[in-house]
């Protein structure tokens, strides 16, 4: 922790007090510390000459991607005026000691019939027979409630990305594994949603499966009914789908014969031990 402007006078705080500014994950954070709250604080010099912070007690802790969070103003957060963050004690690294894991999005990307929902039921699978706990968001599921009111035009497909990122946001949050298994044919969209979460908890895994092959199985039909003109905008057919370059994981299935469901819900739970993100 690189300390900015600190009052050196620590020891006498009292009442509710801000600090000043630490580097915390790479971004400078203010420190809030509550009235009635019980800190020991230590503060040293390392050999760089820089002031170390050493906090323990109840304090308002920050985290990469909640931009917005503003903990001692009132803010605008696009329609949204006046608005002020509500902070409370338990906090998402309580809740994941509770969990033992680590709160991440596993966003699963690729064609209809790519088996995005076949891995995505896989690994849920997987991580409880673990005892960890996940939860799928699922494009279809999703589109059967809170994203009812949108239909697949290029707009409606941004907001549905938009809302389960922020959904799937909440609940990495809470401390839980949340698999997104969206189409998410837009670079920028996937883009949106990794850049809510801080470094490294949002894991992109390309459904690397070719147009041919998710026709092939063509499990609802749809395909067909798009060849035929039945279905205007289908991803794939007469809709893009721009391929990620940067996933941290790429499944692949050229061919008819792929590894199973299983095998590729493998590999994602090998990165997620890999990363630690099976303990707290
Ligand atoms: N026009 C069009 N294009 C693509 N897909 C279509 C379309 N119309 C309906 N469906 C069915 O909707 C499922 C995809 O929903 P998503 O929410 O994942 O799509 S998107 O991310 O907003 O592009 C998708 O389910 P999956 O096969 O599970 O991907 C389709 O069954
Ligand atoms: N690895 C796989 N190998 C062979 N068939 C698969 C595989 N994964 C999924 N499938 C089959 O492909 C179809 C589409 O799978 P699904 O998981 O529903 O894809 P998506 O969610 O991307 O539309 C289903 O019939 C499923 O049984």
């Amino acid at each position: 922790m690189n300390l900015i402007g600190v009052n050196p006078a620590l020891p006498g705080i009292s009442g509710s007090k801000k600090l000043g500014f630490f580097s915390f994950n790479g971004g400078n954070q203010p420190i809030n510390l509550k009235p009635g709250g019980v800190y020991q604080i230590k503060v040293a010099m390392d050999e760089k000459q820089t002031l170390k912070l050493d906090v323990q007690g109840k304090v308002d802790r920050f985290a990469n991607g909640h931009a917005g969070k503003n903990h001692s103003h009132l803010s605008t957060i696009g329609n949204s005026t006046n608005i002020k963050w509500h902070g409370c004690p338990v906090e998402k690294t309580d809740r994941q000691k509770l969990l033992q894991q680590r709160g991440c999005v596993i966003w699963i990307t690729g064609l209809s019939g790519s088996g995005k929902s076949s891995v995505a039921c896989a690994l849920s699978q997987m991580l409880y027979q673990r005892g960890k706990l996940s939860y799928i968001l699922d494009g279809d599921n999703v589109r059967h409630g809170l994203n009812r009111d949108l239909s697949f035009k290029a707009e409606d497909r941004v907001e549905n990305i938009r809302r389960v990122g922020e959904v799937a946001k909440l609940f990495a949050d809470s401390g839980f594994i949340c698999i997104a298994c969206l189409i998410s044919p837009y670079k920028r969209d996937r883009a949106a949603c990794r850049a809510m979460l801080p470094t490294g908890d949002f894991i992109e895994v390309f459904m690397d499966v070719p147009l041919r092959v998710c026709e092939g199985r063509d499990p609802k039909g749809l395909y067909k009914l798009a060849r035929a003109g039945k279905i205007k905008g289908f991803t794939g057919i007469d809709d893009p789908y721009e391929s990620p370059l940067d996933a941290e994981i790429v499944l692949q299935c050229n061919t008819g014969d792929c590894s199973t469901p299983r095998d590729m819900a493998e590999k994602v739970v090998s990165y997620l031990e890999e990363k630690g993100y099976l303990q707290a």
